[in-house]
């Protein structure tokens, strides 16, 4: 049913729900849009509202190819909208849920686009806070560019800030979702540009492998990945572009890229990649039957989040977003020793296709048998020189996590 937003917008029909608001097919002066109703609760937060006013300008004056307009903020009655650009197609989370993994060509073109978005923003002092797949739009009335891509368009800028009020996150709480989260919000540091470098680098990651390198499990562990874990390599991925994603997913914000430096840097290595399959990558959901001892070490006995692909829990305590994608967390900033965690790793280690995931019950059974044929080949040894003596060959390492050493709206019909 349609309804009217402020006086200058009519809502006909409901494009998508989020954790912060409804997303509508509109009607302005100027032709279709997309409304961006926010809950009510939060439409009657007077404070939210005052920040909405004071953030005007800035979300108003970003203008970018790659980046969906916001052309007004309309604050009326319980109302409270933002009025964006419209792009016809669909976002970039639909597209990976359909593909499971895409080529590296079409996924660094992708990046390439929000790269340059983000280039725009950061110049003009403006930090997303919330770059996932779910906030990049894939326009499919643009052209088609390397990889068959379509231009990809980041949203929703500002709407973490604004969401973000000190009130509910004052040096205690982080806001965001966790897969993408920088190791420096987690350490309760202000969030600056090179925090979406990192979540966008995640995002590279993801388009690659089909799932992101320190998520999984119950979101507390998934912090703690950030923090201390470094990212495995992707079995396959070409050498330079494995570096730029190293250097992105950097702990310390100083190293990662500049977004205009990662967008060039990725756009120099489209011709190389043109015609790449996707990577032959396992999914480490691909074993879910077996028992994870990644989760069952980290997550409460008893949670029932301990499973969930991308732990969430909503944006503002109490929403509850009808899509089944919770994506967002609101939790304490972790103490220094919770961060510091086991001393063994628990991120989901990439495997080539058809190898094992390490902590599996395959994986275990694959060591056992590698510590057998050794064995038995110490044995043959042995009996050869007449010595004599059994030598138990102790297969601790095959059970250790790999380390990187390195580094350590619809379409228009
Ligand atoms: N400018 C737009 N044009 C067309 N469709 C849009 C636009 N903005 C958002 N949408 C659609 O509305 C859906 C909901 O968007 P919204 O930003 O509210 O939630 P989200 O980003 O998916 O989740 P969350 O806000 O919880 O992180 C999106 O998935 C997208 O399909």
């Amino acid at each position: 049913m349609a309804r009217k937003i402020g006086s200058r917008y009519t809502a006909n029909q409901i494009l998508g729900r989020g954790s912060a608001g409804t997303v509508w097919l509109g009607e302005g002066p100027e032709g279709p849009v997309a409304i961006k109703l926010l809950r009510e609760d939060l439409a009657s937060d007077q404070e939210l509202v005052g920040r909405f006013v004071q953030e005007r300008t800035a979300l108003l004056g970003l203008d970018h190819p790659h980046v969906v307009s916001v052309r007004d903020l309309v604050v009326d009655g319980n109302d409270l909208a933002l009025v964006m650009d419209l792009v016809r197609g669909t976002d970039l989370r639909t597209r990976l849920d359909r593909e499971r993994r895409l080529a590296p060509e079409a996924a660094v073109a992708i990046v390439a686009d929000v790269a340059d978005g983000l280039a725009a923003a950061h110049a003009a002092g403006v930090v997303h806070r919330d770059v996932k797949p779910e906030n990049v739009l894939l326009d499919m009335q643009g052209p088609l560019g390397p990889g068959g891509s379509h231009p990809a368009l980041l949203t929703d800028f500002g709407v973490a800030k604004l969401i973000d009020s000190p009130r509910r996150t004052r040096a205690t709480k982080i806001i965001g979702t966790p897969d993408y989260l920088a190791p420096e919000i987690i350490e309760g540091l202000p969030p600056r540009a090179a925090v979406d470098i990192y979540a966008l680098a995640t995002v590279l990651y993801e388009l690659l492998a089909g799932f992101t390198p320190f998520g999984g499990g119950h979101p507390g562990a998934v912090l703690r990945r950030h923090v201390t874990e470094t990212v495995v390599p992707l079995p396959g991925i070409p050498e330079e572009l494995w570096q730029l994603i190293v250097q992105c997913l950097a702990k310390a914000p100083a190293s990662r890229l500049r977004a205009s430096e990662l967008g060039a840097r990725l756009r120099e290595q489209l011709p190389l990649l043109a015609g790449m399959p996707p990577l032959d990558v396992d999914s480490p959901d691909s074993e879910a039957a077996e028992p994870d001892e990644a989760y069952e070490e980290t997550a409460e006995p008893s949670a029932p989040v301990a499973r969930q692909r991308r732990g969430a829990v909503p944006l503002v305590p109490g929403a509850a977003p009808d899509s089944n994608r919770d994506t967002h967390t609101s939790m304490r900033v972790p103490a220094p020793d919770e961060l510091a965690g086991g001393a063994r790793g628990t991120a989901r280690a990439p495997r080539a296709t058809g190898a094992p995931r390490p902590g599996s019950a395959r994986h275990r059974a694959s060591a056992r048998r590698r510590r057998i044929t050794l064995g038995v080949a110490g044995a043959v040894l042995v009996a050869a020189i007449g010595v004599g003596t059994w030598i138990a060959v102790s297969g601790d390492d095959a059970d250790a996590t790999p380390q990187d050493t390195k580094n350590s709206a619809p379409a228009s019909p």
